[in-house]
């Protein structure tokens, strides 16, 4: 470990994770044993504040300054810090002369994938901020097309996304998804189910499998075309109206939800979990198993495997249905529209786990 005055020292609370304990669990718990005596301490005032962070401070320093840093938030603090980074000039070219900081990630979101997919809990937390071994975050990123809008405030807002190569582009960690799982992240996203932790997961599926006026689920209409490990050619899946379509790089995406059991952490592999339009119990029973060790990975409706890369062209008229989540960001694809995903650039930050 390096000297460490010749580091830099961040602690960042993100104030809107989770049920908003990270500013008492930094008060009561870290603060009381943190081994480092000179560092800067920041507080999220907004969705867009470590990104500004980063802008500022965080990612000019890469270029000569080993960084810790000590993050108490979700999978979206994450996610930002990557983003941010990555809009950095130097660490989106050859990674020469460029230090990635080291995260401590301290669980404090609603599903926090990452850490749980990583083995990461708060006591590990502490513990690994003096003996972590760290590896690289792999990434992944999901292009779209040109009239694609970030959603933000409830969905009551839309925002562009940052253009890569001209292409709207987001970078995540933990998953991409259309259908169910972007549509009950996207409804819960809300402050007051924000208050009920994980279960507005449950809460939400339950609304979105069982609508209130007595309809079906609803049938995402689209197409899917994979492209497999190590293939050149893209393969259509053979069914125009899904249920469920996500691709991700971690084992769990809250804890207990083994959603890609094959999954093992930080090994940077794309793995596509889908299955097509079905009645809501059928896809209770299909998440039910995913919640018992991973068992829906053994049922024939469900499609799961290692793939290099997902496109989805979507089919519907209705914005509420082409609305894509990466890691717990809603993007509203344009009608006609298209997502696709696949592992990204370099990793732009270590993980102690
Ligand atoms: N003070 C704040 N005001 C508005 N938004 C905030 C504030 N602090 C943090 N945020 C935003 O709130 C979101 C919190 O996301 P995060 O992923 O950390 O928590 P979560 O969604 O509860 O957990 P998970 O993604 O693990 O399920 C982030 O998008 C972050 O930018």
């Amino acid at each position: 470990m390096s000297d460490e005055q010749d580091m830099l020292v961040h602690v960042i609370i993100s104030t809107g994770s989770g049920t908003g304990e990270a500013k008492a669990y930094w008060e009561t718990t870290l603060r009381p044993v943190m081994r480092f005596q000179n560092y800067s301490l920041h507080t999220t005032d907004s969705d867009t504040a470590i990104l500004k962070l980063v802008e500022s401070t965080i990612g000019p320093a890469t270029l000569d300054t080993p960084q810790y840093v000590f993050l108490l938030s979700g999978d979206g603090g994450v996610v930002d810090l990557v983003n941010g980074l990555l809009a950095q000039p130097r660490s989106s070219q050859n990674g020469e002369g460029y230090y990635k900081p080291k995260l401590i990630l301290f669980p404090l979101g609603t599903g926090n994938a990452l850490a749980q997919s990583a083995g990461i809990t708060r006591e590990k937390a502490l513990d690994r901020s003096t003996h972590g071994v760290p590896d690289p975050i792999p990434i992944f990123q999901a292009t779209f097309s040109h009239k694609a809008k970030l959603l933000v405030d409830e969905g009551r807002e839309e925002r562009e996304l940052a253009l890569v190569n001209g292409t709207p582009t987001v970078y995540g960690v933990v998953v991409c998804s259309w259908g169910l799982h972007a549509g009950l992240v996207a409804d819960s996203d809300t402050a007051e189910y924000r208050k009920l932790g994980a279960e507005r997961f449950k809460l939400a599926a339950k609304e979105n499998l069982f609508p209130n006026d007595g309809s079906e689920a609803h049938h995402y209409k689209g197409t899917v075309k994979i492209l497999r490990a190590g293939r050149t050619d893209w393969e259509e899946v053979h069914r125009t109206e899904h249920a469920y379509v996500l691709a991700t790089t971690c084992s769990h995406l809250e804890q207990g939800f083994n959603i890609s059991p094959a999954s093992k952490p930080l090994d940077g592999k794309l793995r596509l979990v889908h299955f097509g339009a079905l009645g809501g119990k059928d896809v209770m029973e299909i998440m039910g198993a995913a919640y018992q060790g991973g068992k829906h990975i053994d049922d024939a409706r469900v499609g799961y495997e290692e793939i290099d890369a997902l496109r989805i062209e979507f089919a519907e008229e209705d914005a509420r249905w082409r609305r894509v989540c990466v890691d717990g960001k809603i993007i509203r694809v344009e009608r006609g529209g298209w997502v696709e995903v696949k592992m990204g650039p370099k990793a732009v930050l270590d993980l102690a786990h």
